[in-house]
């Protein structure tokens, strides 16, 4: 049975259990399979199975201490009628193009996919464990985290959710989600700086001794719903595999047939979902890191050295807003062999001196990737041309991936990580349009494009707003405990 084991190589192995409800191992890493397990599933078996009896396979293969029963009926309550399309994540073909379409879910954006499925893992691994605490979750977010972690915990009985967000730098309707969030055990917070520190104060509580202390006394049981935790992750191996059986039921591709993977990403943890997918039996003969002008990712996988010592940029594809790339370190974990010394040493490296180099003989394991950057013009052009010549609208994160797609031989997953509406005022711009923010930008956009405004957001705006609060980064801890205490 696998077990996780931190990255960094200094904290004991934990149950898959165990790794969801700590969010991040005592020594600061993140926690990893310490094998690849095997799905019971075939390739052909794919396109005959529901995106629900994948999630069974893929879930219980990477959570063996869980019951095959309680995951089923985590999925059937994750994957059920909150969903738009009842294939979940549907395919928009467009020759050997496909647009993995990730955003039917209640807030419009890949998070969704997991973050209905966490807090169903969160409970279930509470249980298991025989923890009677209230769980807190802390969560960083540069837009879409936060909003769907809310959605998938608010109201929870027994759980607790801080979301920490960069006052600047999210979209519109990112900030009406947010602010307006009703659930009763929901705190959010808009950050005097950028995701990258939001990030950080959240990493840093979940290892913090006095913090430690405080949610000790308080019965609490601290984890995070970004995507270092583990079970953020697992969820998102599921729709590479139910993306590929959609090509083998359409005849696009045959079983065992590799393919190609585009996505644009931020903290990499999409990304890392794909690397994941691959090493457990979907066939991918190439992956493509999509960045934006936060383009930190690109010279990493370029020039082998990645150096966060640079301006941080406020984008139109402000999801993927974020210097320091959390994930990387589960792919640098397998690019060194599993070398945790090594790990240890690059993050080290990263915090103290704000770059690292990756060893020679790491880059050739990296050899099935390749990265590239768009600009925020580019951005805007992709999406104009895009619906010019396929009349499909694409929010400006899938721009940033589909600049850097070139049609080939092979047919290619591209991952489609939020619904254009959420962006409205960027795509607006985009097609040469009046930038109008609030209701009028959805209805500006829907009468432009002669689509429909998603029903996910048909009274946005007229829920009341509920969270007005800004804090510095030096106010976190002292708020986060304020919000957690009893
Ligand atoms: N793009 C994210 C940033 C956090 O990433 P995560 O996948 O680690 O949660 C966002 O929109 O919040």
């Amino acid at each position: 049975m696998i077990s996780y084991i931190s990255t960094r190589g200094n904290s004991p192995a934990v149950s898959s259990a165990q790794a969801i409800l700590k969010g991040l191992a005592d020594d600061g890493g993140l926690y990893v399979p310490d094998a690849w397990p095997t799905l019971d599933l075939t390739l052909a078996d794919l396109k005959s199975l529901s995106y629900q009896e994948i999630a069974v396979k893929v879930f219980t293969a990477f959570l063996p201490d869980f019951a095959e029963e309680d995951l089923h009926e985590a999925i059937r309550k994750a994957y059920g009628s909150q969903w738009q399309n009842e294939q979940i994540v549907p395919l928009a073909d467009f020759g050997h193009l496909h647009y993995l379409e990730l955003f039917h879910g209640p807030t419009m954006a890949f998070k969704d996919v997991a973050l209905q499925a966490l807090p169903q893992l969160v409970k279930l691994a509470a249980k298991k464990e025989g923890l009677d605490k209230e769980i807190a979750i802390l969560t960083a977010t540069s837009g879409d985290t936060g909003t769907a972690a809310m959605a998938g915990f608010a109201d929870v009985p027994k759980t607790k959710i801080a979301v920490l967000y960069p006052k600047k730098g999210i979209s519109d309707i990112q900030r009406q989600q947010m602010q307006s969030e009703p659930g009763k055990n929901t705190y959010v917070y808009g950050l005097e700086g950028n995701f990258d520190q939001a990030q950080r104060a959240v990493k840093e509580l979940l290892s913090d001794a006095d913090f430690h202390d405080f949610l000790e006394k308080e019965q609490i049981q601290l984890s995070s719903a970004n995507s270092i935790n583990i079970g953020r992750l697992i969820p998102q191996i599921v729709y590479y595999f139910a993306g590929y059986g959609q090509l083998i039921a359409k005849g696009d591709i045959a079983p065992g047939e590799a393919i190609d993977i585009v996505v644009p990403t931020g903290n990499f943890g999409n990304m890392l979902a794909a690397y994941y997918a691959s090493q457990v039996g979907l066939p991918v003969h190439h992956f493509t890191v999509a960045s934006n002008e936060n383009n930190v990712l690109t010279d990493f996988f370029n020039q082998g050295v990645y150096d966060r010592r640079r301006d941080f940029k406020v984008t139109n594809a402000p999801a993927m807003d974020i210097l320091v790339s959390s994930n990387l370190e589960r792919l640098l974990y397998f690019a060194t062999n599993r070398n945790s010394d090594v790990v240890r040493q690059l993050m080290t490296d990263l915090q103290e001196k704000g770059q690292y180099h990756l060893p020679a003989e790491s880059r050739t394991a990296l050899q099935d990737f390749s990265a590239g950057w768009t600009s925020q013009e580019t951005v805007l052009q992709t999406i104009q041309e895009t619906y010019g010549k396929d009349h499909y609208l694409i929010d400006p994160h899938t721009a940033v991936a589909k600049a850097l797609y070139s049609e080939g031989s092979r047919h290619t997953l591209l991952a489609s990580t939020a619904s254009p509406y959420k962006f409205a005022q960027t795509v607006l711009t985009a097609l040469g349009k009046e930038a109008v923010a609030g209701q009028a930008g959805l209805v500006a956009l829907s009468e432009a494009t002669k689509t429909t405004i998603p029903v996910q957001m048909a009274n946005l705006y007229e829920r009341p707003i509920r969270h007005r609060q800004v804090i510095t980064t030096d106010q976190i801890k002292a708020t986060i405990q304020a919000a957690f205490k009893h």
